[in-house]
């Protein structure tokens, strides 16, 4: 049995950040400013609030300037949208992240309108979508989970992912959509399955690329997936796992991962595939923000 070559995650996004690193050190050099990065938290959901505290982490460590706002879960939607629009304003500010889910009570699509597009670094503003979806990439912010797992194929197939199948598994708006989009223009042949996708297990088998994003615990099974494919699961699903202990937990993606060591090409594991990613393409973004935001422009997409 050939082992599959594991996409380390945890390594390829300690690259991007050492060159992001690098990036924000020149960014200051020549303009005396820090890439400013706003993460809003509302609630208490503690995966959550592990999230926001790697951001703000990152961040620090990576020398910008990093405000962590956490709201109670009371907190009521014109209060969350005046912080908002009080960020907006601020110029220190280049990037403004609202962890999702949010609160029941408050409208998350009002809220992430509200975000000036040029400060949304999750991507997930409409004239982002769109510069995305309609081929200016180039222009647009990335939502940073697809745009991590694009980085990870490259790094595991090379640069050209042209006339590959991909299959998508998943529509949601913060990865499933997105990750079509990018991946269309790869010029990948891309279909994207979802809940009511009739013959799934059929669907999959056609793919070279396989990305897992339905939040179902290893729902994709090895035998779905066809020999030498290259595997992006996005799914963090966190199990029970009395055997570590009472109370204890696990995490596992959405594609049983031991049933497809035996032919995949690459698969990525969770943890330590997708997640780093991330963290590291919010930072990736934010600089872009701000050097869009202090007039030093890319002149192309550093990722
Ligand atoms: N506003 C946003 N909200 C959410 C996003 C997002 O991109 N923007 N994505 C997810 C959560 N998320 C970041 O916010 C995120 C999830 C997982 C990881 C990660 O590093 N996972 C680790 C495992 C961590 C663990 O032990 O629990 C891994 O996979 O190795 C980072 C970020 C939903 N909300
Ligand atoms: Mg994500």
């Amino acid at each position: 049995m050939t082992q599959p070559t594991l996409i380390d995650g945890k390594a390829i996004a300690a690259t991007v950040r050492d060159e992001i690193g690098r990036r924000a050190s020149e960014l200051l050099a020549s303009t005396g400013k820090r890439p400013g990065l706003a993460v809003v938290l509302v609630g208490e959901d503690p995966a959550s609030e592990v999230y926001v505290r790697s951001k703000d982490r990152t961040a620090n460590e990576l020398g910008f300037h990093s405000v962590k706002h956490t709201l109670p879960a009371s907190t009521g939607e014109s209060h969350l949208l005046e912080l908002i629009g009080t960020l907006n304003d601020d110029p220190d500010i280049h990037g403004i992240l609202v962890q999702l889910p949010l609160p029941s009570h408050i409208d998350e699509s009002k809220v992430l309108r509200l975000i000036k597009p040029e400060k949304d670094v999750d991507g997930f503003h409409p004239v982002n979508v769109g510069l995305l979806t309609s081929g200016e990439k180039d222009h647009a912010l990335i939502p940073c989970t697809p745009h991590g797992s694009l980085i990870l194929l490259k790094r595991t197939l090379g640069s050209d992912l042209s006339g590959l199948n991909a299959v998508v598994v998943g529509r949601s708006n913060i990865v499933g959509k997105p990750m079509a989009s990018l991946l269309l223009q790869e010029s990948c042949t891309v279909t994207v399955a979802h809940s009511r996708t009739k013959d799934l297990p059929d669907v999959i088998r056609a793919a070279d690329i396989v990305v897992a994003a339905v939040g179902r615990p290893e729902m994709i099974r090895g035998d779905w997936i066809k020999r030498g494919a290259t595997v992006i699961d996005v799914g963090i699903n966190r199990l029970p796992a009395p055997e570590k202990g009472e109370g204890k937990t696990r995490l596992v993606g959405d594609v049983a991962f031991r049933e497809c060591q035996s032919h995949v090409g690459a698969i990525t594991p969770v943890p330590g595939g997708v997640g780093p990613m991330t963290i590291v393409m919010l930072m990736a973004n934010t600089l872009t923000a701000a050097r869009r935001q202090l007039g030093f422009p890319e002149d192309k997409p550093i990722f």
